[in-house]
């Protein structure tokens, strides 16, 4: 059984306070990791975005998931302040017992002029075959016309979701599912209209379109995913489905 699991930026950094993690959210998120390793999920892989890292380099270069930059320096930012992120996720699920290795979009994926994405798997295929933990990014990666846009870690679960066939499908936030107009958790989403009114972007700077953006992207997908925060991440480990499910109405 494969699972994709994005932990949220606005989890595991301070999201109003530039390039910081959040300590101890990362380790929680870790330790729920290490001991659904030890039971009930086999075939895991992790993708994280940004929070406070990545999305401020983003905006200052005026870089989003459409508007591109030619300027390496541009470049280098976003992509550095994501794989120093990637770090030191990687470092707290290491000290969690997890076999975590790394893999970076941005040497990997590319998209066309129509801003289709190609995302190879076959290294992740391959890492989860010998019993790794891949964990990916939300990266900047080349594209035709615009030099590099943002790849959101979304758009990463979507797309690998896809590739490997995941069984599940989960999405960690700081909120705990989509929250319609009294903060009340919508336990299932099937279209973008239904939540349209009440989808907004992000609190804090988001390049890549916040919650409404998340919502759009896991609508692409032919299996249910599933919007929670850290406190049910142990619950959709063990198999449930926690917060808001989102499954698109054929
Ligand atoms: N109807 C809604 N229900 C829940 N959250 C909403 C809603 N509308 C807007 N939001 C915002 O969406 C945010 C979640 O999206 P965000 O992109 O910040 O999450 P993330 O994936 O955890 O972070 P990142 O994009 O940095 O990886 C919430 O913190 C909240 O501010
Ligand atoms: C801002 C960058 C580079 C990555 C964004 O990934 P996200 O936080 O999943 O939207």
């Amino acid at each position: 059984m494969t699972t994709v699991l994005k932990l949220g930026g606005s989890v595991v950094t301070e999201k109003d306070r530039d390039e910081t993690v959040d300590g101890p959210a990362l380790d929680r998120a870790a330790d729920a990791v290490a001991a659904a390793r030890n039971g009930a999920v086999d075939d895991l892989v992790i993708v994280h975005g940004g929070g406070s890292f990545g999305h401020p380099n983003a905006a200052e270069w005026g870089v989003t998931t459409d508007d591109g930059t030619h300027d390496p320096d541009g470049v280098l930012a976003i992509h550095g302040a994501m794989t120093t992120l990637n770090k030191f996720v990687l470092r707290r699920l290491r000290d969690a017992g997890v076999p975590a290795v790394p893999v970076h979009p941005f040497s990997a994926a590319h998209r066309d002029a129509d801003a289709d994405l190609t995302l190879p798997a076959g290294q992740i295929e391959t890492l989860l075959g010998e019993g790794f933990v891949p964990v990916c990014h939300g990266d900047v990666v080349g594209h035709v016309g615009e030099g590099v846009t943002v790849l959101s870690g979304d758009e990463i679960v979507v797309d690998l979701a896809t590739q490997l066939d995941a069984d599940r499908i989960g999405v960690c936030s700081t909120v705990p599912g989509v929250l319609d107009a009294d903060d009340a958790v919508i336990p299932e989403i099937e279209t973008f209209d239904d939540v349209a009114d009440v989808l907004g972007g992000s609190d804090a700077t988001d390049v890549s379109g916040g919650m409404a953006g998340k919502v759009r992207e896991l609508l692409a997908l032919d299996a249910p995913a599933s919007i929670f925060d850290l406190d049910a991440l142990a619950d959709f480990l063990a198999g449930e489905r926690p917060g808001t499910t989102v499954e698109r109405a054929d």
